[in-house]
């Protein structure tokens, strides 16, 4: 069984670009974002569930994110009813992409690792972090995000150092080359922990 490494970091910590560079080490990559989008597509897995519950989020077959979004700003109660719906399909398309891996790591993308208690399926858990004034100029950089919107999403996830705290490995996102050598070196400290096995 490959070692599972859950990847986690608060909006814009660098979690994807840090996904890529796992994976340039020839580690398999599953993306919890990727697969919400997937289930949420034309004919997706969670499409039917969804149109029960918001029939007005449905566009073309498919969960319109722009429609979600308005629907969680008017109505408090909805975020839990779309986890509700959507994390077990998430948890179900994960376990699939476990069952087929067959590299030695598995390095599991995932924003809400710690808020969902996904690090318990882990054998470690990295979080990618940068200080607070770079991570809000990156996000605010983003077509279309607002300083409310960031706040609003900043307020529904654990704060950047309690995650910290949780982690086996802190990857520092300030440049790419110091971000580079941190993958390079977990990677090199797994690879020798499953050598000793
Ligand atoms: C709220 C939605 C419609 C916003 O979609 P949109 O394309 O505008 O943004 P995106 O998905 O890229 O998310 C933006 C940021 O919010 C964070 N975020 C997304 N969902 C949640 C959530 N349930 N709680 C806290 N933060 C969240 C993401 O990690 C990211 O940092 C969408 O994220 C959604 O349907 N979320 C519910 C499903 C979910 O929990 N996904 C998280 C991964 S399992
Ligand atoms: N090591 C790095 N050095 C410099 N910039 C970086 C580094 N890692 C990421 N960035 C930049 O930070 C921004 C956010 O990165 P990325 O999209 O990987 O974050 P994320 O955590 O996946 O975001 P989200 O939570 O929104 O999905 C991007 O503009 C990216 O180019």
């Amino acid at each position: 069984m490959s070692f599972r490494l859950g990847l986690t970091g608060s909006i814009g910590m660098g979690k994807s670009t840090t996904a890529q560079m796992f994976k340039d080490h020839g580690c398999a990559l599953w993306d919890a974002d990727a697969a919400v989008h997937r289930l949420y597509g034309k004919g997706g897995a969670a499409v039917a569930a969804m149109q029960g519950a918001f029939p007005d989020a449905i566009e073309n077959g498919g969960v319109s994110r722009d429609r979600l979004r308005e629907i969680i700003a008017a109505d408090a109660d909805a975020l839990p009813r779309i986890e509700r719906i959507v994390h077990p399909l998430v948890a179900q398309d994960r376990q699939d992409f476990l069952a087929t891996a067959t590299e030695d790591i598995v390095v599991l993308d995932i924003p809400l690792l710690f808020e969902n208690s996904s690090e318990t399926m882990m054998d470690a858990v990295v979080v990618v972090s940068v200080p607070p004034e770079v991570q809000r100029a990156r996000v605010l950089a983003r077509p279309g995000m607002t300083a409310e919107r960031f706040d609003l999403i900043l307020s529904r996830q654990m704060p950047d150092a309690e995650k910290r705290a949780r982690a086996d490995y802190v990857i520092e996102t300030d440049t790419i080359d110091h971000a580079r050598a941190q993958v390079a070196s977990v990677v090199a400290d797994i690879r020798k922990m499953l050598a000793h096995a």
